[in-house]
């Protein structure tokens, strides 16, 4: 568990939940209306790299997306909880990618399926270094987020623009699915995500936590 200080990377407890459309101006970046509620999927945890690994692409993926996003790792257990109570629950923060086979997201989006296999596949969940809450400084709400794919910044936001607070994210979720601790929560992407390739270097960070830096392989 990343909250036993075991590890200076985050150890993924049973699930990765994570949000979509949480920054307007990336839900409006791929033709999509602005959600009125939380939108959530689930990667599965062998999706769960660290630095030192590489990204693979999907097979037959021909347009593989970089989202980078703050990530939240639960503490303690949390079910039907208020958004006053999350802090006491939140073990500390990451920097996490959603990598996306945007073409194979597109396909199922249209035909109506589900995006587990745009978003699931072995590596596409690559996760920086472990930072204990006490160790942010700033407020979660203002942080700046940003991405780099061969020294070319893509993404440029900040955490102010979440269409839904953490704190009302982890109580929403926690009312659908029980939230355990080592759970990691991805809390959606700003714009400008767009495609990398075989080679490329990506590199991302968010204020307050280690930069990370993964090569697609
Ligand atoms: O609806 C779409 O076309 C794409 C949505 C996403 O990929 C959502 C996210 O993962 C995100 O906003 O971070
Ligand atoms: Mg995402």
């Amino acid at each position: 568990m990343a909250s036993k200080g075991v590890s200076r990377f985050v150890e993924v407890g049973k699930k990765i939940v994570a949000v979509g459309r949480n920054y307007s101006e990336h839900a409006k970046e791929l033709g999509n209306a602005v959600p009125s509620e939380p939108i959530l999927f689930l990667k599965p945890t062998t999706s769960y790299i660290t630095v030192g690994r590489k990204i693979e692409l999907p097979k037959g993926a021909t347009e593989l997306h970089h989202e980078v996003e703050l990530g939240v790792v639960i503490g303690k257990k949390c079910k039907d909880i208020s958004p006053s109570a999350v802090t006491d629950h939140i073990a500390g923060y990451t920097v996490a990618l959603d990598m996306t086979d945007r073409e194979k997201q597109t396909e199922l989006k249209d035909k109506k399926l589900p995006w587990a296999v745009s978003k699931g596949f072995d590596t596409s969940c690559p996760v920086g270094e472990f930072v204990p809450k006490s160790d942010l400084t700033k407020d979660v709400q203002d942080l700046g987020i940003w991405l780099k794919v061969n020294g070319e910044l893509k993404q440029n936001g900040n955490t102010r623009d979440m269409l839904f607070p953490v704190a009302d994210l982890i109580s929403h979720i926690s009312g659908i699915f029980t939230l355990e601790p080592g759970d990691l929560v991805l809390t959606g992407t700003p714009s400008g995500v767009g495609p990398v390739t075989s080679g490329d270097v990506i590199t991302a960070g968010v204020e307050g936590c280690p930069d990370i830096e993964f090569t697609v392989q």
